[in-house]
């Protein structure tokens, strides 16, 4: 049975894609347009009371969040694709904190920026410039950490690449893309070599034609 991934070819649901490619795992992109409102519908609600993508189906499971979604499939099939949590609980430990520094940390601040620059007009709100400035702090503070981290580790989780890496790629895209503020990655020599070690892997390369 294929998986069905609810969601937009960007942001957390490509968190996800992004996890499923690493493990070879086929899935079904079935798209859903925030825009049109598509994921407040009642039947979208039923599928995800709290109206927010992703969503997966996997046969009669189902998952939302996409932290949660890429913790399961990267155990599920361990032994499949790039092995995205370490070899002992050490590891694993590391690994789920870096993935949990994104959360809190690095994906509210950049999605910030970007709803303030790239679609404040377009869903009709007063772009908030304080709000930009002071995400952009918050953001600048959060990768000063990372460059520190990645100066004495190739990837963050340890020398390997994981979750904690894979679950920084869809808002990095935001980032040095369509918001255009690629010189806080380049401005700091480690996370800019990360930058380019990470998102030149094939599985991201394969996500992006989607
Ligand atoms: N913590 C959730 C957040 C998901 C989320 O914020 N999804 C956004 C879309 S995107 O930011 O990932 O593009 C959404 O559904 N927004 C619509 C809404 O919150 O009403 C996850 O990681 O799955």
């Amino acid at each position: 049975m294929v998986i069905k991934v609810y969601g937009p070819a960007y942001a957390s649901s490509k968190r996800l894609m992004l996890c499923l490619a690493e493990k070879g795992i086929e899935f079904e992109p079935v798209p859903i347009d925030l825009f049109k409102g598509e994921h407040k519908t009642p039947e979208f609600l039923e599928l995800q009371p709290f109206g927010q993508v992703p969503v997966i189906q996997d046969g009669d499971y189902t998952l939302y969040e996409s932290r949660a979604i890429i913790r399961y499939y990267a155990e599920k099939y361990k032994s499949q694709g790039t092995d995205l949590l370490g070899k002992t609980m050490e590891e694993r430990g590391v690994v789920e904190q870096w993935v949990e520094i994104e959360a809190h940390n690095y994906h509210p601040p950049i999605l910030d920026m970007t709803m303030h620059i790239s679609f404040a007009s377009k869903l009709g709100f007063t772009q908030d410039e304080k709000l930009i400035n002071e995400s952009e702090e918050k953001l600048g503070k959060a990768l000063d950490i990372y460059e520190k981290r990645l100066s004495e580790s190739k990837y963050l989780g340890g020398e390997f690449f994981s979750l904690a890496d894979l679950s920084y790629i869809p808002m990095t895209e935001y980032l040095v893309g369509p918001i255009e503020k690629e010189y806080m990655i380049r401005d700091r020599k480690h996370v800019s070599i990360w930058w380019d070690e990470i998102s030149n892997r094939p599985s991201w390369k394969k996500i992006q034609q989607l």
